[in-house]
């Protein structure tokens, strides 16, 4: 992304009315047996907290980045942002619609029409029988936005010349295609219902290095050019670093930082944060201490108590293994972690 481009697209943001509040967002599988193999092993029941108190707002024209490591909880955050999943408790609200309240047909299908996602493997996402054309005009039938068959047509070559391929292209089955070109495609779908957030969830990790960077160019592009709000998901910090305007910083399903994204990369406050970071060899820690900092993430049916980091932790006090810690903000930013200190 340009530094041009990306200064657009933080103003946007700073003067974007919130489109997506997600409040005190939960999400707990239970991985128990059936009762009768507990009653005969004399087992209890076992559950995982994948996603634990969220509270996260994305402005309208923002990409919100989600990451941390595998298993943190991105993906089941996404799934219920989306209406995939359940939460266990929580709202989603976007666009002014509670997306697990009680609502009318009609209002669900607005809503569902206004919320698409884009996923990593793009070949899976699409049916491998139908052609292009198809996939692409299934929405828009869906959704009763075009009723003439010949318009549907025109507007199909549309959203395929929209994300960089050729209108004919619509004949051709996804195998005729590369692994970008096929993402394209899974983008011209997503785009065919005229969404206003679109979930990415890590749309460029199964693809060629080269061709990632035209793929994060391709939806930084249509963001400007429709008024998109992303919600981001990347385990890889330089391609966040590449799109984002706002990054939340996943460990163990709790949020532990959250900043504007060239906040978070100048300034990371977190440890964990900072390990990340520094994981990532092109990102420069001038200036700052390289934290050593080891250790696996913990079973997340067992986490640890108080601060789930805490055992990877060089620099814990005596009070992170027993207490929770809130979140601390300071402007734009918000901290969970007791070393904080807002006042420097
Ligand atoms: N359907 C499920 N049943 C039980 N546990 C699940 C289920 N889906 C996810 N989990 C668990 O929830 C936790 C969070 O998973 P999630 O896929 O959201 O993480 P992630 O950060 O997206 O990881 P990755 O980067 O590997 O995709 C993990 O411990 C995972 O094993």
């Amino acid at each position: 992304m340009n530094v041009t481009g990306r200064r657009l697209n933080a103003g946007a943001a700073e003067a974007g009315k919130a489109l997506v509040e997600v409040q005190g967002l939960r999400c707990v599988f239970d991985l128990s047996k059936p009762w009768l193999n507990r009653l005969i092993e004399r087992s209890a029941r076992v559950s995982l907290t994948a996603v634990d108190s969220v509270d996260l707002t994305i402005k309208e024209g923002e990409t919100y980045a989600l990451v941390g490591e595998s298993g943190s909880g991105k993906s089941t955050i996404a799934r219920m942002a989306v209406g995939l999943l359940k939460p266990s408790a929580g709202t989603v609200v976007i666009d002014g619609t509670d997306v697990w309240g009680k609502k009318s047909m009609e209002t669900e299908r607005r809503m569902r029409r206004k919320i698409q996602m884009i996923f990593q493997d793009p070949f899976a996402s699409l049916n491998p029988r139908w052609r292009v054309g198809a996939i692409i005009a299934e929405p828009i039938s869906a959704f009763g936005l075009i009723a003439d068959a010949k318009d549907r047509h025109a507007r199909v070559g549309e959203l395929l010349s929209l994300v960089g391929l050729d209108p004919r292209d619509g004949q051709k089955f996804p195998h005729e295609f590369s692994g970008g070109q096929r993402q394209r495609i899974a983008i011209a779908r997503a785009l065919a219902s005229e969404p206003k957030f679109i979930v990415c969830d890590e749309p460029t990790s199964a693809l060629d290095v080269s061709v990632q960077a035209q793929v994060l160019n391709l939806l930084r592009d249509l963001q400007e050019r429709l008024g998109l709000t992303y919600l981001f998901i990347s385990h890889n910090l330089a391609v966040v670093r590449h799109v984002a305007t706002r990054v939340g910083v996943l460990y163990l399903g709790r949020l532990v930082e959250e900043a504007p994204a060239r906040e978070l990369f100048s300034a990371p406050q977190h440890p964990y944060t900072r390990m990340l970071l520094e994981a990532v060899p092109d990102i420069a820690m001038e200036g700052r201490e390289r934290l050593a900092i080891a250790g696996e993430i913990p079973n997340p049916v067992t986490p640890p108590p108080g601060c789930h980091f805490h055992p990877r932790c060089p620099a814990r006090l005596p009070q992170c293994d027993i207490d929770i810690p809130l979140p601390k903000r300071v402007g734009e930013a918000a901290v969970r972690c007791h070393l904080f200190d807002p006042s420097q």
